[in-house]
């Protein structure tokens, strides 16, 4: 055989048993509110995920052009878009995973929860729709409150009896994204080496991260630079808004934190083993009922959810103060998902 045709069948070969070997599980992932500033970016990621076979993409209003736009790039996955509520149902039909970046974003002066009375309804009706259509999908939650939208979704779920605590996750990853991030430039090491567990919830000084058990450990930063970079963590949300200066919060770092998080519970439920990520999720770890911590991702969600580990005492006193708004938060939650 001539050399060019042994090279191409040995790349062809090469390829198939490539595509074979890989053997993945075919996955639908849903994403609702997929043409807003997060829902665009994070379709182009999911797009470009080995792990997607098909990609259904769902907001009111821009998704055909979203759809159309995303479905020329030629990776694997399957692209549809789908709009308005009467084709919410077949959005949803067959998802794993459905993630939730659909609702409104802060701005300037604004806090997370100042979004409750717009986000909780949306929230409510797509957590109904999502019982309905695709009851075993893990639901991925990015809306805010994250504090109250997660306890939203699990009433909804719990009065369709469809509730399983292993398949709904507030998404967090963002703030580990921002502690990794801001870490690395203060300790002077390498980004992509680290890791920062982030624990508590997703607003204000309920973000806690846990600085000293970041990894790779250094012993340059003092008590000063910890307080610092612990502030600037739970201020990074308000620190986009403030320099988006009124064109809505962080969509691009949303995003990649929401796509490093929905790969994570991809190879989970493919059972890739030891996969590990804080969300914010149903949790004994406190005595409150929801608690963002490290979790293990496994084929049916969570598979563990681990503890704190040791803390500092500027930790300790973290988490004392975060409990209060973080069980109003939650309360809050419950309470809207039951009278409305
Ligand atoms: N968890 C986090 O770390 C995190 C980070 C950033 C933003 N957020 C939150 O994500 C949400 C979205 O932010 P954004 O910047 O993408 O906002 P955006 O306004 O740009 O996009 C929101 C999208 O949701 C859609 N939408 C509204 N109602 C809907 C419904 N009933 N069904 C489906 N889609 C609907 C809108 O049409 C829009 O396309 C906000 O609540 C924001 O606070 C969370
Ligand atoms: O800050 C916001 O309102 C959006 C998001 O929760 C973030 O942390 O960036």
């Amino acid at each position: 055989m001539r050399p060019s045709l042994m090279r191409s069948a040995s790349q062809l070969l090469r390829r198939r048993s490539y595509s074979s070997a890989s053997g993945q599980p075919e996955r639908k992932v849903a994403i609702l509110g997929a043409a807003g500033g997060i829902g665009q970016p994070l379709s182009l990621l999911m797009k470009l995920n080995p792990l997607v076979s098909s990609l259904s993409l769902y907001d009111i209003a821009g998704t055909p052009g979203v759809a159309a736009d995303v479905s020329h790039i030629n990776s694997p996955a399957q692209v549809k878009g789908f709009m308005g509520e009467d084709q919410l149902g077949e959005a949803l039909k067959g998802s794993d995973i459905v993630i939730i970046p659909a609702g409104v974003p802060r701005k300037p002066g604004m806090t997370r929860d100042d979004l409750f009375n717009i986000n909780a309804g949306i929230v409510k009706n797509l957590c109904t729709a999502i019982a309905k259509y695709c009851p075993y999908a893990l639901v991925n939650m990015i809306s805010n409150p994250v504090n109250s939208t997660v306890p939203i979704a699990a009433e909804i779920f719990k009065k369709a009896r469809t509730y399983d605590e292993k398949r709904l996750f507030g998404v967090t990853t963002l703030d580990v994204v921002r502690a990794k991030t801001f870490y690395a430039g203060k300790a002077n090491v390498p980004v992509t080496d680290v890791n920062v567990p982030v624990v508590g919830g997703h607003a204000g000084i309920t973000i806690l991260p846990l600085f000293s058990q970041a990894t790779p450990a250094t012993n340059a930063l003092s008590d000063e630079d910890i307080k610092a970079l612990t502030k600037r963590t739970q201020d990074g949300g308000t620190e986009v808004v403030e320099a988006k200066a009124g064109k809505g919060s962080a969509t691009l770092s949303m995003a990649y934190a929401g796509a490093v998080f929905a790969n994570a519970c991809l190879k989970g439920l493919n059972g890739v083993p030891d996969i590990i990520e804080c969300s914010f999720v149903q949790s004994t770890v406190t005595e409150l009922p929801f608690f963002a911590s490290k979790v293990k991702l496994g084929k049916n969600g969570v598979e563990e959810v681990l503890g704190l580990g040791e803390l500092s005492d500027f930790e300790k006193e973290g988490l004392e103060n975060l409990k209060g708004e973080l069980k109003a938060s939650i309360e809050k939650g419950i309470k809207f998902a039951n009278e409305n």
